[in-house]
Order: structure tokens, then C-alpha cells, then sequence
């Protein structure tokens, strides 16, 4: 195994005195953090605490309060790869009725709003199409996502963040609502890609056990409620980039 720590440690995400309030109540005070290559970090808080408040700013889906996010190097302001980031939302419960199909809900991933009427090209199927096979649900392309068990659609949604093989992953309690057995192989194949993919995790959750087994048992920081646990990637035995498709999940 090759050891490169030294590509490894550009910062992907810095947070620099942030500040954000709904109307009058504040959510998050004074926050500063940053994220680096390759780490994975844990977000671990009470319910109420500003966690999905926060991945919702880092992926510009609410405008930040006062203070600076910075993503890879560039102020938020100025960011425009989002298809560096890729995001799994918390799950909500799913109509079974929903009309899109697995492939659909996976494609949605390439698109930002502004080029939501792109056209699909052979290479957007193919690229679909790894996505699925990476995730194993090639078998459920056709089906409506929800039609899926709960384990299922969180592949899909994974698949879909995943398109665009991006550099960060933002998780939001991607694991809510799925019987233990599930949670803890999606939990695995999360690690796994940590280990084995060149990617940085950010990932919101409420099952400390698994965290701290995968992070160990003390928050690097805390601010407020909200608990940062992390596990550098210079504790990873290689830096060495891996092509998604090309390893067994
Ligand atoms: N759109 C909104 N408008 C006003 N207040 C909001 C809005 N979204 C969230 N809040 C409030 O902000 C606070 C933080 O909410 P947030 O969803 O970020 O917490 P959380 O840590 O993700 O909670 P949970 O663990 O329950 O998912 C809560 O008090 C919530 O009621």
C-alpha cells in the first residue's frame, strides 16, 4: 500500500464563526470547524440542535447566516461545483404511489436546478447505470422508489448522491427508520468507502454506538448541542484514490 499522507490534508470544508437564526431564535452560535480530505465526521446532537440546519447551508440549500463556509478553498458565495458534493437527505416517508422509478430518482442526482431540462446523454445513462451496480439495486432501476423497502430506497438515494462521484458526501441521519440489521450494513458500506475511496464524509447521526465505534468515544469539538466526532484521514493506512467502480463494495 502506497503512503501519500501529504496529498491528503487540503481542507474541504472550513466553517469560520458561524452564526444562524430562524426569526429570532438562533440555531447555531459561533460555530468553527474544519474538515479535511478524506476525513469522515460524525455529527451527533439532540434533536432540535441545528443539524440538518447546518448540512442544509454547507449544500446551499439555505443561505448562511453570519460568518464564512468555505468548500474547497472557495467562499460558499462563489462555489459552483456542487457536483463535488453529493447529498443524502433525511428520509421521509414515501408514498408508495410516488411515480418516479429507482433510475429516475438516481439520474435526479446529475442535475442541479440549473440545468434541470438538460438532456440526457449515453454517458448520464452509463453513469446511471454504475451508480446502481455500485449500490446493487441494478435489479430495481424500473420499480417506484416507492415501492422499495426502507433499506432499498437508502441505496437509491445513496446511488443518486453518488452519480457524480463527488469528493465530499453530506448524510443526514441517512439510517432513520430502518430496522437494526439494515442500519448496520449500510453503516459498513459507508466505512467501506471511507477506507477505500478517496472521499470526505460528513454524516448526521443519532446512533452514537456506531459512531464512536467508528470514530471513537470523544467528540473532537462541541458547540451548543451539536457534537463533532471525527477520524482523520491521516489514520487511514493509505491516500491512495480508488475508482468506485472498480472495488467490491
Ligand atoms: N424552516 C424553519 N423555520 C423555523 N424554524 C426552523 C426551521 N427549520 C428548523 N427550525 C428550528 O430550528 C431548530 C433546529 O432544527 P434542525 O432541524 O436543524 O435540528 P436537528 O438537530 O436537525 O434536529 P433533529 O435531530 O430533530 O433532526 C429547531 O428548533 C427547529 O424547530
Amino acid at each position: 500500500m502506497q503512503k501519500a499522507d501529504n496529498i491528503c490534508h487540503d481542507p474541504v470544508l472550513e466553517i469560520k464563526n458561524l452564526c444562524f437564526s430562524y426569526g429570532e431564535q438562533q440555531v447555531i452560535n459561533n460555530l468553527n470547524f474544519t474538515v479535511k480530505e478524506r476525513d469522515f465526521v460524525g455529527v451527533i446532537g439532540s434533536n432540535g440542535a441545528g443539524k440538518t440546519t447546518l448540512m442544509r447551508m454547507l449544500v446551499g440549500l439555505l443561505p448562511p447566516g453570519d460568518g464564512e463556509i468555505r468548500l474547497f478553498g472557495q467562499s460558499i458565495a462563489k462555489f459552483k461545483d456542487w457536483e463535488r458534493i453529493g447529498y443524502v437527505p433525511q428520509k421521509n416517508a414515501f408514498n408508495p404511489l410516488f411515480p418516479a422509478t429507482v433510475r429516475e430518482v438516481v439520474l435526479s442526482g446529475l442535475y442541479n436546478n440549473k440545468h434541470i431540462f438538460r438532456k440526457m446523454t449515453k454517458k448520464h445513462k452509463q453513469q446511471c447505470d454504475d451508480a446502481l451496480e455500485v449500490m446493487r439495486i441494478q435489479d430495481l432501476a424500473d420499480k417506484r422508489i416507492g415501492q422499495l423497502s426502507g433499506g432499498q430506497q437508502q441505496r437509491a438515494f445513496l446511488a443518486r448522491a453518488l452519480i457524480n462521484h463527488p469528493d465530499l458526501l453530506i448524510l443526514d441521519e441517512p439510517t432513520v427508520g430502518i430496522d437494526a440489521e439494515t442500519q448496520a450494513s449500510f453503516f459498513e458500506l459507508i466505512t467501506h468507502m471511507h477506507k477505500h475511496h478517496h472521499m470526505t464524509f460528513l454524516m448526521v447521526s443519532h446512533d452514537i454506538e456506531m459512531i464512536k465505534g467508528y470514530l471513537g468515544n470523544e467528540p473532537q469539538q462541541v458547540n451548543g448541542k451539536i457534537n463533532f466526532y471525527v477520524r482523520h484521514s491521516h489514520d487511514l493506512e493509505n491516500c491512495v484514490q480508488t475508482d468506485l467502480q472498480h472495488s467490491v463494495l
